[in-house]
């Protein structure tokens, strides 16, 4: 070992304290979106003092000690901001710009993906990682919970809508960017089939935007049985590996980053037989991985990588393994959109 100046030795253990504690600020920033205090100070149109803050959370009596040590780690996050008033008057606490993000009720609200991404039963596959780096392994999610995810979900109706509403929240934003930036993907078209479209959110606002095209959304019966009954889009139940309805297109999101590639081969040559020779196109919006990149969202896609190792045995691809994954399926060429979301869109060809 190189000796280190004190210096440097100082700020490499507050490096590794730093990565240590890593999993508090995401707990924190849950307990903030589990007692609503985003939602308390924006409905109160002003600042406001703690007193009033822990008047208004769900208990019958706050400790204020307690209430003001999560507040100042909240402020450090710079979720909220915290301004000092003149002597003899309580200090008021403010929305800072990431915190409104925690406000419910409207369409950039993150609250659900917070609690979905940090719920016990999505947290605990985390510790199950280095066992997954042994060759022939189960998923770590399957090592921590017994089942495979989708069977998982599909026994456990809380944690089935809890993980719906996040990814749903999720694809709101995705598919208004989708459609203001690629609508032209969409223009000809008079049917499509949403593969694994959760609960429809993406297939709703499609609707919308286009009339007169015919939605349906696919996907496990679990899933369809929960799912909001959308006049405009048809529901159907249903296995991709076995047989994909028949559409122009075919949308696939964030359901190729859950499959290795041999499966992804053959969910792809499925969506090839669903489609017409003329014209069919496969849409899939998952995410590009540029590891080198210095974009604000890379750290994002590469947590959400070996997410996906974790949960469902997936990955995130680069667009080399995106084209070797498009051409081992037989489809004749892509074009890759990178468009205002983590989740680029990659129209594929099948003939
Ligand atoms: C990550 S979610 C994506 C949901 C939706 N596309 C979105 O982005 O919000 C993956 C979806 O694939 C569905 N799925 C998993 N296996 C499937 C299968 N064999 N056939 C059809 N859908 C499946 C799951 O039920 C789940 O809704
Ligand atoms: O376990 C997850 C979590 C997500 C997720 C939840 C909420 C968001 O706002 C974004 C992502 O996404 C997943 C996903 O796409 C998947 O295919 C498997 C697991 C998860």
């Amino acid at each position: 070992m190189e000796a280190h100046s004190d210096g440097s030795i100082q700020s490499a253990q507050a490096k590794i304290w730093e990565l240590i504690y890593g999993f508090a600020d995401s707990l924190i920033l849950r307990c903030a979106v589990e007692l609503g205090i985003a939602d308390i100070i924006h409905k109160a149109g002003r600042r406001i003092t703690l007193s009033e803050l822990a008047s208004q959370l769900p208990f019958e009596t706050v400790n204020k000690d307690h209430l003001y040590r999560v507040m100042r780690y909240l402020v450090r996050m710079k979720l909220f901001t915290k301004q000092v008033q003149a002597t003899g008057h309580e200090p008021l606490y403010g929305l800072a710009p990431a915190g409104k993000y925690l406000v419910s009720g409207w369409d950039q609200c993150m609250s659900a993906s917070i609690l979905t991404v940090t719920d016990k039963d999505m947290v605990a596959p985390w510790h199950h990682l280095p066992a997954t780096l042994q060759a022939g392994s189960t998923t770590a999610f399957e090592a921590a919970l017994g089942k495979d995810i989708w069977s998982y979900m599909g026994k456990h109706a809380e944690k089935n809508k809890l993980f719906n509403e996040g990814m749903a929240g999720d694809t709101r934003l995705l598919t208004s960017a989708l459609i203001r930036e690629c609508g032209d993907m969409f223009r000809g078209a008079t049917s499509i089939v949403d593969v694994g479209g959760g609960t429809g959110t993406a297939l709703c606002a499609i609707a919308k935007a286009f009339p007169d095209i015919k939605c349906t959304v696919f996907d496990l019966p679990h899933v369809i049985a929960h799912s909001p009954d959308y006049p405009e889009v048809a529901r159907l139940a249903g296995d991709m590996f076995k047989s994909i309805p028949t559409a122009n297109i075919i949308l696939m999101k964030c359901i190729l980053h859950d499959w290795r590639d041999e499966d992804c081969v053959k969910i792809l040559k499925k969506c090839k037989e669903a489609v017409p020779k003329e014209g069919g196109k496969v849409i899939i919006v998952d995410i590009v991985l540029d590891p080198k990149s210095s974009h604000p969202l890379t750290h994002m896609k590469m947590c959400m990588d070996l997410d996906m190792l974790l949960m469902t045995g997936g990955k995130e691809r680069t667009e080399e393994e995106w084209r070797n994954l498009i051409q081992s399926a037989g489809y004749k060429g892509y074009k890759i959109k990178h468009i205002s979301a983590a989740q680029s869109v990659i129209e594929a060809f099948p003939y």
